[in-house]
């Protein structure tokens, strides 16, 4: 069903709305991961346009002069693809066509290429085409089927070319064979999980690309893929890690992103289903990232939508290697402090000074600090397994080389 085949660096325009709710700036940052996405994509954005308007404009998102704007670009410089940074309604990918001669793809459509090209085993591949379907039902039109069969690449891997031909009810079928064959995977998931015993689970969380799977592999020298994209792990990766004593079940999983498409979000159920049934939450945050704040609100939300934003957590501040603030020169009165101005120092004094003991500045890369990071996580597993196992103190003691306890 997902095609493997790769298009490389298909020229892409991408387009952004500044409105009421999201100034220049949060759109710039936003077309920034758009960018970042459609290269993960395998496609190379080669221009931006953005609109003020009060509100994304309901028939065509932007407005007609700026569409035509777009067309004319699209026309002149050979683009073969146009990426809106928002989900499209079935209506404006309507009339966007009518305008637009080229691939139109939105924010959930790009990701969900993604998770289709990365999707590497079968369960996650399920999942990915679950989601597919569910987005393409309500979109399914003449049109679309028309464009769609003319142009291949990004957007067009997955279900598609030959469903959109017959009729919805197809792609109905299909959704519900996809659901029926999840429910055995996960019927058969919950089974493995239940197997693992009472062992304390703990469960890496985070946006994507902030190095999950590099602490992962530290902590537990496994080889989990890491990369430089975003969605390098869309599968659960579930090792053992003996901390002292105390051993517990360390859990790899995919990466949270603004805007996760729901249909994701709901056909990831069962691997998800390792955060929500996690005892302790490692959310890793990119801390060289400028928008990181922003990120652990998106990650905190999407914690929220599975249940689970009430579990304990340690905020795991990585990349501190690559930490950097820009400076006020001390003759200059003029430029006002701002956040970007903050050093490490500054902003272990702001609202995450409020952490206390709950968070831990590392960098994965360079093994730095991972002492105190896993002393930290054995204090927070040691709690847990306390209430646990209420007679096995004898493992948290202890011993020096003579065997006597210290
Ligand atoms: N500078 C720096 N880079 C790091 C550090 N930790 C990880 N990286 C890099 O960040 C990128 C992403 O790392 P991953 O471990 O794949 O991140 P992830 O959170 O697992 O990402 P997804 O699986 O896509 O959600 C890779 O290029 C890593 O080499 C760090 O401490 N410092
Ligand atoms: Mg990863």
């Amino acid at each position: 069903m997902i095609e493997e085949k790769k298009v490389t660096s298909e020229k892409a325009v991408l387009i952004a709305v500044i409105s009421q709710f999201q100034d220049e700036e949060k759109t710039e940052e936003y077309l920034d991961e758009l960018e970042f996405l459609t290269l993960t994509a395998g496609g190379i954005a080669v221009k931006r346009f953005s609109q003020k308007l009060e509100k994304p404009n309901p028939k065509t998102f932007i407005g007609a002069g700026k569409l035509e704007d777009v067309r004319e670009y699209i026309e002149q410089n050979d683009i073969g693809t146009a990426i809106f940074d928002d989900e499209l309604s079935p209506a404006q990918l309507r009339n966007i066509e009518k305008v637009l001669d080229c691939k139109i793809l939105d924010r959930t459509n790009l990701i969900l290429d993604i998770f289709a090209q990365r999707a590497q085993t079968s369960y996650a591949r399920t999942q990915v085409e679950l989601a597919q379907c569910q987005y393409l039902l309500p979109r399914l039109t003449r049109l679309w089927t028309h464009l769609s069969r003319q142009k291949g690449g990004i957007g067009m891997r997955g279900p598609g070319e030959t469903e959109i031909e017959t009729d919805r009810r197809i792609v109905r079928d299909k959704i519900s064979l996809l659901k029926k064959k999840l429910v055995t995977i996960d019927k058969q998931m919950a089974i493995q999980r239940k197997n693992r015993g009472r062992m304390v689970r703990v469960a890496l969380v985070g946006y994507t690309n902030v190095g999950k799977s590099t602490l992962m592999n530290v902590v537990s020298k496994s080889d989990v893929f890491a990369e430089n994209k975003l969605f390098a792990t869309l599968d659960t990766t579930v090792r053992k890690v003996v901390i002292k004593n105390i051993p517990f079940l360390l859990t790899d999983t995919v990466g949270f992103i603004r805007k996760l498409p729901t249909q994701l979000v709901e056909s990831f159920k069962s691997t998800l289903d390792e955060v929500r049934e996690a005892d302790l939450l490692l959310h890793v945050v990119d801390i060289s990232h400028n928008y990181f704040e922003d990120h652990i609100e998106s990650v905190n939300k999407i914690l929220d939508e599975i249940d689970s934003a009430d579990k304990p957590t340690v905020l795991v501040f990585n990349k501190i290697d690559a930490f950097t603030h820009k400076t006020i020169d001390e003759d200059d009165l003029i430029t006002e402090k701002t956040k970007e101005h903050y050093t490490l120092d500054d902003w272990k004094k702001t609202w995450m000074n409020k952490l206390g003991d709950n968070c831990i500045f590392i960098s994965a890369i360079n093994k730095e600090n991972m002492d105190d990071f896993r002393e930290k996580v054995f204090e927070e597993v040691k709690k847990i397994h306390i209430q646990r196992f209420p007679y096995n103190d004898f493992l948290y003691q202890e011993y020096n080389d003579k065997g006597e306890s210290i």
